[in-house]
């Protein structure tokens, strides 16, 4: 649009300047030409022949000057001037213009050189009416044709010397055309000199019109520069504005593309809303049907809570019961029981001085031949016949012993405290009796207990019972202390032990390690810990553990917080050292002193279930470190178990013999009626 409006002005403004343009050529080509101060003559003179054209002079007589003008100048569109001084010859070479469309003034010069200098004067005015009346000033001067007689026929023309009137009359003649020629001439100056005026003063106003249309040029072009500033202001703000558009429909793009996905995306939230919708009436369907099942099954759940509650009483109750049946069983077999066990012999078979009555798994008979005092006989069977609670062969399995330990264990649990020893000469299976082998079915009477302890643990939680252990593992050694479960660095000085005893009757070890315990096995991990620390205290000349008790503990603290019931027992089990005699062994220095230190305190074990036995009023527990630590478990709410355990070689004879007689003397004690450790008088 610009473009066009810019070529539409400039079209204006070119037509404008080609207007004033074609004016002043009007102008111009209207105006004589002023300048020539001699009219321009025309003469065409061919030798004698007089031949002129337009204005020429003729030497001929007149009628033939007469009809050759004729011929020779045709009627002119327009007034023309032709001025042709005869002041030449003929011979001079004539100018001859041609006739113009807008008027034109020729001026002729005639030959200078001749006698007579003739001016002609041959003037067209416009519409071709001049020449005629040119040539007819000429025929009345005398000039037939228009022509001066003298002009270039000047030779042809003379007059005889003699002829002065005629010369005077041609004179005259030729005067009168002069004048005639000056009128013309004048009246065509006249016309001249208004029609330059006239030009003059349309020249004027063609350059007032052209000074208006130069000043309407500097509008236009001042309104041009407008008009572009505006059309750059518009470009400028076009260009911004289409940026601005493409930003707006790249944004409007982007949008569309969101708004078509989210189309797609509500699309099919509202097929899946269509379908969850169906799913949820269904949904609620069933939820109704599921609440009114729900309804009647919290009735019924209602009733068997009621039900359970009540069947929880029963069953705290049977408790309670079994309890306190199984502690009536525990005391009918009596609070100290002994078991004994008999070793396999070495390379298999029977022991030859071991007798295992068949029938009865309570007898053992020790036989040996012995010589007559009097010497006349010959050896007589020495038997020595042992009853215990309960006597195992060989062949009985770590399980099988066990079951008979189990109800002991399931005592502690029940509130009383437990002690298991097992006692016998060194190599007869004591060891093997408490902790036993690698396998399953080697597993000891410690690991098994364990067991069964966090087992039954666990069942009476559904009761509400809940349990927490403490386990210490301590060796006595030399009447000494050692706590088997120091975790500090083997270079470091050991801390020293004391045996205390609290006012409430408890017996604690100070600097011991007790361990709290949850689990089956972290305990088995705490007997390794004290398997590892016996193996690095002996030495191959010294083997310490066979001269050394080993005591491990597990308190038990029980809570029934239903039932307000608390209980607190310890399992107590104990690898007693080799009972071997001092004299047997013939011990010196510190194995003397070891020995001396075993039999002191195995002894004083002895002596202690004697007076608990007898109801003495003062048991020597601390007489030994053992009976000291073993106190709590020894006596009053205490049920003790002592394996005695037999080797079947028959060069451990005499010492099987010394450690039935101490368990028979063991057997033989009844140590009272023992009371759980209880805070509710109802247990
Ligand atoms: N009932 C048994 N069945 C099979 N092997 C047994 C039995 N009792 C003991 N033994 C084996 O007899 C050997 C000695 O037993 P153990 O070490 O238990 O005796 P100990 O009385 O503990 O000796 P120490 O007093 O030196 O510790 C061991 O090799 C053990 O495996």
């Amino acid at each position: 649009m610009l473009t066009l409006i810019q070529r539409r002005k400039k079209s204006n403004i070119r037509a404008t300047a080609r207007r004033v343009m074609s004016s002043k050529e009007n102008v111009l080509s209207r105006l004589p030409v002023m300048s020539a101060k001699r009219p321009a003559a025309s003469s065409n003179t061919s030798g004698g022949s007089g031949n002129t054209s337009g204005g020429s002079v003729e030497s001929t007589g007149q009628p033939a000057q007469k009809k050759q003008r004729r011929e020779a100048e045709p009627p002119r569109p327009r007034a023309a001037l032709s001025t042709a001084p005869v002041c030449r010859p003929p011979a001079a070479a004539g100018v001859s213009r041609a006739p113009r469309a807008t008027g034109a003034a020729t001026v002729g010069a005639a030959p200078s050189r001749g006698v007579l200098r003739q001016n002609v004067v041959s003037v067209a005015p416009r519409g071709g009416a001049r020449p005629a009346a040119a040539a007819s000033s000429s025929n009345k001067a005398g000039a037939p044709g228009g022509a001066v007689a003298a002009a270039g026929g000047a030779v042809a023309g003379r007059r005889a010397g003699w002829d002065m009137r005629g010369k005077v009359t041609d004179m005259q003649a030729k005067l009168q055309s002069l004048q005639s020629r000056d009128r013309t001439a004048r009246e065509e100056s006249r016309e001249l000199r208004g029609a330059a005026a006239s030009a003059q003063q349309r020249t004027a106003q063609m350059a007032e019109e052209l000074e208006g249309q130069r000043g309407q040029v500097a509008a236009y072009r001042g309104e041009l520069a407008e008009v572009r500033e505006e059309l750059e202001r518009e470009a400028s703000e076009r260009r911004g504005v289409q940026r601005e558009l493409g930003g707006l429909q790249e944004a409007h793009r982007v949008v569309t593309a969101l708004h078509d996905s989210q189309e797609l995306e509500l699309q099919a939230g509202r097929a899946k809303l269509l379908v969850q919708g169906s799913s949820l009436e269904r949904l609620q369907a069933s939820l109704e049907l599921l609440q009114a099942s729900l309804q009647q099954r919290e009735q019924e759940v209602r009733l068997l809570q009621e039900a359970v509650g009540v069947q929880k009483d029963a069953l705290h109750a049977g408790e309670m019961e079994r309890r306190q049946l199984h502690n009536a069983l525990q005391e009918l077999k009596g609070n100290i029981r002994v078991f004994c066990r008999v070793r396999p012999l070495v390379g298999g078979g029977p022991s030859p001085h071991i007798l295992l009555p068949a029938d009865d798994n309570k007898a053992l008979v020790l036989a040996r031949s012995e010589e007559s005092h009097v010497g006349r006989t010959g050896d007589t069977q020495k038997t020595y016949n042992f009853s215990f609670d309960r006597v195992f062969g060989p062949s009985a399995s770590q399980q099988e012993v066990f079951e008979e330990i189990s109800l002991l264990v399931q005592s502690a649990l029940d509130g009383y405290n437990v002690c298991c020893f097992a006692y016998g000469q060194t190599g007869s299976g004591k060891t093997f009796t408490m902790e036993g082998g690698d396998s399953d079915a080697a597993v000891g009477v410690i690991p098994r207990a364990v067991q069964q302890v966090f087992l039954t643990a666990h069942t009476l939680g559904a009761q509400g019972w809940e349990f927490s252990f403490t386990a210490s593992f301590v060796e006595v050694y030399n009447e000494s202390l050692r706590d088997l479960l120091y975790a500090g660095k083997g270079g470091g000085k050991r801390p020293e032990h004391e045996i205390r005893k609290s006012a409430a009757g408890d017996i604690s070890v100070t600097n011991l390690t007790y361990q709290k315990v949850a689990t089956e096995g972290q305990v088995q991990n705490l007997i390794a810990v004290a398997n590892q620390n016996r193996s690095t205290a002996q030495t191959t000349l010294n083997d310490r553990s066979s001269r050394s008790h080993s005591v491990f503990q597990l308190d038990i603290q029980g809570e029934n917080a239903g039932r307000d019931v608390r209980c607190k027992s310890t399992l107590c089990l104990v690898d007693l050292a080799g009972s071997e005699r001092v004299l047997k062994s013939q011990a010196q220095g510190e194995r003397f002193k070891e020995m001396t230190a075993i039999n002191g305190s195995l002894s004083n074990l002895g002596l202690v279930i004697t007076a608990l036995a007898n109801k003495e009023s003062h048991i020597p527990y601390r007489n030994s470190k053992l009976t000291y630590l073993l106190q709590s478990c020894l006596g009053g709410n205490s049920k003790t178990l002592m394996f005695v355990n037999i080797a079947p070689e028959p060069d451990s004879f005499g010492e099987s013999l010394n450690s039935l007689r101490f368990a028979s003397k063991v057997n033989d004690c009844f140590v009272g009626t023992a009371s759980a450790n209880k805070n509710k008088s109802s247990f």
